[in-house]
């Protein structure tokens, strides 16, 4: 009876965050380039049910995280209202050249082009701790992957990956699970 109890507030929880998302995000067509149909989560995020409903159903499923780490740039946004949520710290994994030496840093490409990920080389204790790494969208996967290696270089465990919409039609969940070893479980919120 209570296991029953518990799942059905996860699932109350999960159906709130996807009437939101099917309300307020916005498909805008060739953004940032010709033929990328763009996920704009944003304005889930303005709405004054969304962000709660969407930190909600994330907070579920990095409950066993003991430090959030959230994506440039709405992985923040996301990454700070779960921490909060949970009552755990939050660090931010930055673009390239945004935070001060030392810092670890990969290279990686996107659906549409190539980027930089950093996170800092001390001052967080990073090693042996459980992290859950949150972000908006899960296409190709370069961005995850680029953040679990980099998670990775600094000692964390990184149990979960939570997004609020997986892209099908592209590798991510494939390329996340082989990058993680089995060891890291991929949450999503919806499919796009
Ligand atoms: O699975 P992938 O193919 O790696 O794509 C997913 C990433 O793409 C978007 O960010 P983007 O790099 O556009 O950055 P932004 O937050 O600066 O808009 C999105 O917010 C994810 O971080
Ligand atoms: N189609 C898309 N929409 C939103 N974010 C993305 N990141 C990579 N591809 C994307």
């Amino acid at each position: 009876m209570t296991v029953e109890v518990a799942a059905n507030g996860v699932q109350d929880r999960l159906d709130r965050a996807r009437r939101s998302i099917d309300a307020h995000a916005r498909l805008v067509p060739d953004f940032p380039e010709p033929g990328v149909a763009f996920k704009d989560l944003t304005p889930v995020l303005a709405a004054p049910d969304g962000l709660r409903a969407v930190t909600a159903a994330l907070a579920d499923a990095c409950a066993g995280a003991e430090l959030i780490a959230g994506i440039d740039a709405r992985g923040f946004l996301l990454g700070g209202a779960i921490a909060h949520h949970l009552g755990i710290g939050v660090v931010a994994v930055r673009k390239g050249g945004k935070l001060p030496p030392p810092v670890i840093g990969v290279d990686y490409d996107l659906e549409y082009g190539s980027a930089r990920l950093e996170v800092p080389a001390c001052g967080i204790e990073f090693a042996g701790r459980r992290v859950a790494v949150v972000d908006d969208v899960l296409a190709t996967g370069g961005t995850l992957c680029a953040t679990l290696d980099l998670l990775k270089q600094v000692g964390a465990k990184v149990s979960d990956v939570a997004v609020v919409m997986e892209l099908s039609g592209f590798p991510g969940r494939a390329r996340l699970e082989a990058a993680g070893a089995g060891q890291v479980h991929v949450h999503n919120l919806c499919e796009g």
